[in-house]
């Protein structure tokens, strides 16, 4: 039967307040630390590290060595997905990815229609030995990315200003976006309820871009598509537990907590929490907020951002974590001081 579980994240995201607030940080495994630098030049490609296991389980451990998080995130990246499709995914030095985009019914047709699984087996072996090589206290996170934020990379190719691309063809041709969106729902789910098997006891949904879209098409093509995949999930698998994260997703926020969708949500670096949870329906948990550049810049824009969110959760179930993934320029004495800070251990 279920016990309640030991670990801090798993303990907040089942609804306890939980102090000293746990702690992890959006793309924690990354440039800003040396030995991340230096593993990455063994791997050759981007995409070789993601599916290099005992490469990929080094870079996700080597942010717990260092702060002793309390979460490891799956190293890997969204765009797996569409790899594992069948669409061409490459990541080019400083500037980031680039796909062959995805726009027609006929491109459509040569992606597979359901997620071949087993291309994704190198991801789960990660899961897997991360499963054993964590410390007992470290809860492992799996993650995939929001149906349209997926898409909007998928349709573009690459990188887009408020992916006007994905919006354009939402008009244009909504059998078509809703039968991509479709695919990446139940690609989704099967790679999250996979993930879970593997060792992931959480998963982060990374809606990055899904606030792009207007009103009229947010539920449709966000809300409604994050709901399909966390319900299919718990359906699966009850024991997992999600958090959802929509990046300048504040006005929709209530509407996430008044669906129960997300065990808890994310808070972007825009939203003042003491404002915000006092008014969030039922008893989400949250995760957040801190601007990733009061971390660059330290001093007193990093002891006062982070007052001001200890004091704002107090006696309330959150995550600690910043508002989005963390910068490749962020000084790693930051980082130290920034953890010692949300534990009350000295700085
Ligand atoms: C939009 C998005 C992507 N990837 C991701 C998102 C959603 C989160 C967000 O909004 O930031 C999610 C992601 N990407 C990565 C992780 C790993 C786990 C972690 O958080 O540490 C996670 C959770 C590794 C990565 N994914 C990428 C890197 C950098 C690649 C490198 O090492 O050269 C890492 C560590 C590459 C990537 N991948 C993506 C972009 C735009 C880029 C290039 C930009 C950049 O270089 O930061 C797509």
């Amino acid at each position: 039967m279920s016990e309640r579980p030991t670990k801090a994240i798993l303990r907040v995201l089942d609804g306890e307040p939980v102090w000293p607030l746990p702690i992890w940080i959006m793309r924690q495994a990354g440039r800003y630390l040396p030995e991340y630098r230096e593993t990455r030049k063994q791997a050759g490609s981007f995409l070789d590290l993601c599916y290099t296991p005992r490469l990929a389980e080094e870079v996700t451990l080597q942010p717990i060595r260092r702060f002793g998080f309390d979460a490891a995130i799956l190293f890997s990246d969204i765009l797996v997905i569409p790899h594992a499709l069948g669409q061409e995914v490459r990541f080019v030095e400083n500037e980031g990815p680039k796909l062959d985009p995805v726009t027609s019914a006929a491109d459509l047709s040569r992606l597979s229609a359901e997620l071949p699984l087993g291309r994704l087996d190198p991801v789960f072996e990660t899961l897997d030995r991360l499963s054993s090589s964590l410390p007992k206290e470290t809860t492992l996170l799996g993650f995939c990315g929001a149906p349209f934020t997926v898409a909007s990379y998928m349709i573009a190719g690459k990188g887009t200003p408020d992916q006007a691309p994905a919006r354009l063809t939402a008009y244009r041709d909504p059998d078509f976006m809703d039968r991509l969106v479709d695919i990446l729902v139940r690609a989704s789910t099967a790679y999250l309820v996979r993930q879970i098997d593997a060792g992931a006891e959480a998963v982060q949904i990374f809606e990055s871009f899904g606030a792009a879209l207007p009103p009229a098409l947010f539920d449709r093509l966000s809300l409604d598509p994050i709901r399909r995949i966390v319900t299919g999930l718990k359906e699966a698998r009850p024991q997992a537990r999600t958090i959802v994260f929509v990046r300048g997703g504040g006005t929709h926020l209530h509407r996430f907590a008044a669906a129960g969708v997300g065990d808890a949500l994310a808070l972007d670096w825009t939203l003042d929490p003491a404002q915000v949870l006092p008014q969030l329906p039922g008893q989400v948990a949250t995760q957040g907020n801190l601007d990733p550049l009061a971390l660059i810049a330290g001093g007193e824009p990093l002891r006062q951002g982070v007052e001001h969110i200890l004091s704002a959760v107090r006696n309330r179930p959150h995550i600690f974590n910043l508002g989005h993934g963390i910068l490749p320029e962020t000084p790693i004495e930051h980082v130290s001081e920034l953890v010692a800070r949300v534990r009350g251990t000295g700085a």
